[in-house]
């Protein structure tokens, strides 16, 4: 990747400054962004690097406050002026606004599902009885736990945390059978032909807004965010704002066992309807309240975000709230 164009190429202009953290998808996240920025800017920009509280601690990311860690040290730099932009994963981004920053574009969205990586080039269905399949996130764990009860399949979740390289290793080590990552960093770091199954999302709901990327800028810098909006997807930003309004209106956090996937259903030319898939559930898999509502593709982020409480409503109707208690450990 490279993130400095010779000099000729800015035409004089000061390079934007694009932070970011330094792990691989992170860096991999930013290069695709820089590049899009470039084409809609025609400025140069250049990437820092930040080191957030998430990267050096060795807690268990539930117990230091969810992957919101990663987010807080580049907004502050954004705050004070270190730098011009960030990229997020969206699905790491708190779901308040945060003052004096503006979530100026929502790039066109990846796979959102998640992905297995097994042993032996093993499908879900295919795991032996007492395999162990790795993952940190209670939501993965509470509908993986569904699942394999539905198939009268014995497998057992357990906590990992760790980069996406990290992750696949316990795999390739034989300490784990599997892990379940998400199919959009994998694609990002080259390594989605790894995945031996693309989870489908009838059984395994992404996180809300995952597979997309956020891309954040000072609220004061008008101009700049007026220029990020050309590479807003307007279908990925009324599906992401669905998920994460649902997410809101459950008052869950990020590190609930919440899923959420809003999918754009058409005839192939037009795009008519919008579904939107929410559950939560119990990290053992024996509860999951599960609702689903289709209607026409919300007009605005606000009819979007409509949408979302609605839906979360219905859930908690259907004792929703009672199940989002639990922390993986
Ligand atoms: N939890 C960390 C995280 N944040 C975003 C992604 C992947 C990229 C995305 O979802 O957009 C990942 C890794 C994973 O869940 O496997």
């Amino acid at each position: 990747m490279n993130a400095t164009p010779s000099p000729a190429a800015s035409g004089g202009a000061p390079p934007l400054r694009l932070g970011t953290r330094r792990s691989a998808l992170a860096m991999a996240q930013s290069g695709l962004v820089a590049d899009l920025v470039r084409d809609v800017t025609g400025r140069p920009v250049e990437l820092v690097e930040i080191t957030t509280y998430g990267d050096t601690s060795r807690e268990h990311l539930a117990q230091i406050g969810g992957a919101g860690v990663f987010v807080s040290a580049l907004r502050e730099a954004l705050l004070r002026g270190e730098i011009d932009l960030a990229v997020h994963s969206l699905k790491d981004l708190p779901t308040a606004e945060p003052e004096g920053l503006a979530l100026a574009a929502v790039p066109r969205r990846e796979d959102p599902r998640d992905a297995l990586i097994a042993r032996d080039g093993l499908t879900f269905a295919q795991l032996p009885p007492g395999a162990r399949i790795g993952t940190g996130s209670p939501r993965r764990a509470a509908q993986l736990n569904a699942w394999a009860r539905s198939l009268g399949l014995d497998i057992e979740t357990v906590p990992i945390r760790g980069n996406v390289g990290t992750r696949i290793g316990y795999v390739r080590s034989g300490r784990l059978d599997a892990v379940v990552l998400a199919a959009a960093g994998l694609t990002r770091l080259g390594r989605i032909g790894e995945a031996t199954e693309l989870l489908d999302a009838d059984h395994v709901l992404p996180a809300p807004g995952q597979g997309a990327l956020a891309v954040e800028c000072a609220a004061s810098s008008a101009s700049l965010a007026a220029r990020l909006a050309e590479i807003d997807d307007p279908y990925t930003r009324v599906a992401v704002t669905a998920e994460r309004s649902l997410l809101a209106a459950l008052e869950a956090g990020c590190s609930a066992p919440v899923g959420a996937l809003a999918d754009l259903l058409g005839d192939g030319q037009v795009v008519t309807e919008m579904r939107l898939r929410g559950v939560v559930g119990t990290l053992d898999g024996t509860t999951l309240v599960q609702l689903s509502t289709t209607g026409p593709v919300p007009a605005s982020p606000g009819d979007a975000a409509d949408l979302g409480r609605v839906l979360a409503a219905e859930m908690l109707a259907k004792g929703a709230a009672g199940l989002m208690g639990e922390r993986a450990l």
